[in-house]
């Protein structure tokens, strides 16, 4: 803790919007973080419902670096007052969320920190609410839901065709969704650790954490099934549905 913070205040909050991707499974011109859902774009619907969450204090936006300064015009248009800063991102997902560990490099070990990818647009108060208040408890929190699908393990046979290979317990099951959230400490040691391993590969930040600090639980807050990641165009459709009917906001 730095010595002008007294002992006993609240851990401060950021949140970071990761808008560092181009959208290849969009499969538009334009990265699909910036293309409009119901009028607004996908970037600041995220970034709106951010600054909406009274615990959030601050909010960082991880752009996608060729397109800076489109979000820079857009965010100050829309005067989203919790937008501190707009940094651009790196070439993976991880390497955005590195960048969204560096811009709050004056932030305490023991702030905390929700990573939120850009892309679910439709992430509610409630959602960001139940992160915050897990991470009183624990260093590591991420959104999940229960699988409705079976989802089985596939391998490729001697004709390269996939096969089953593993049915797992469904009931053991979760989607992952964002927003995953951390006590600064922890997210700091697991990706100094993670980009110290010329292997490092991953997917989201809860599993990076499982897997360069395992001592460390990471909780599961239960999702809603409205989170969606817009990812292929389909997605699109059923996020103007979702709003059209009311189930999102
Ligand atoms: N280098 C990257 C890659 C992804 N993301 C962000 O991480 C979130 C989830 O990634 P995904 O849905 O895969 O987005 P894209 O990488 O843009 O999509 P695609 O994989 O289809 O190219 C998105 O908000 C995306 O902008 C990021 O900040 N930096
Ligand atoms: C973080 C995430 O949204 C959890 O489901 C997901 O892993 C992101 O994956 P993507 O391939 O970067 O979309």
């Amino acid at each position: 803790m730095s010595l002008d913070q007294p002992a006993h205040r609240r851990p401060r909050v950021a949140a970071a919007v990761l808008a560092g991707g181009v959208g290849s499974r969009m499969g538009s011109a334009h990265p699909k973080q910036l293309l409009r859902l119901a009028g607004q774009t996908i970037l600041e619907r995220s970034v709106a419902a951010l600054c909406a969450a009274p615990e959030v204090d601050e909010v960082v936006v991880v752009m996608n670096a060729a397109h800076l300064a489109e979000a820079e015009k857009i965010l100050a248009e829309g005067r989203y007052d919790k937008v501190s800063r707009i940094v651009p991102g790196g070439a993976s997902r991880s390497e955005s969320s590195l960048a969204a560990l560096q811009a709050v490099d004056d932030y305490d070990d023991n702030d905390l920190l929700l990573l939120h990818d850009a892309a679910r647009p439709l992430v509610s108060g409630r959602t960001i609410t139940a992160c915050v208040t897990e991470l009183t408890e624990v260093g590591a929190v991420g959104v999940a839901v229960p699988s409705s699908d079976t989802v089985v393990q596939v391998t490729l046979d001697a004709s390269g065709r996939e096969v089953i290979a593993a049915v797992p317990d469904r009931a053991a099951l979760r989607r992952m969704q964002t927003p995953q959230g951390f006590r600064l400490g922890v997210i700091r040691r697991a990706y100094a650790r993670a980009f110290a391993d010329p292997g490092f590969t991953a997917t989201d930040d809860c599993g990076v954490v499982l897997r360069y600090l395992p001592e460390e639980p990471v909780r599961i807050v239960t999702g809603e099934e409205s989170n969606i990641k817009v990812t292929h165009p389909s997605d699109l459709a059923v996020a103007e549905a979702l709003l059209r009917t009311g189930v999102a906001q």
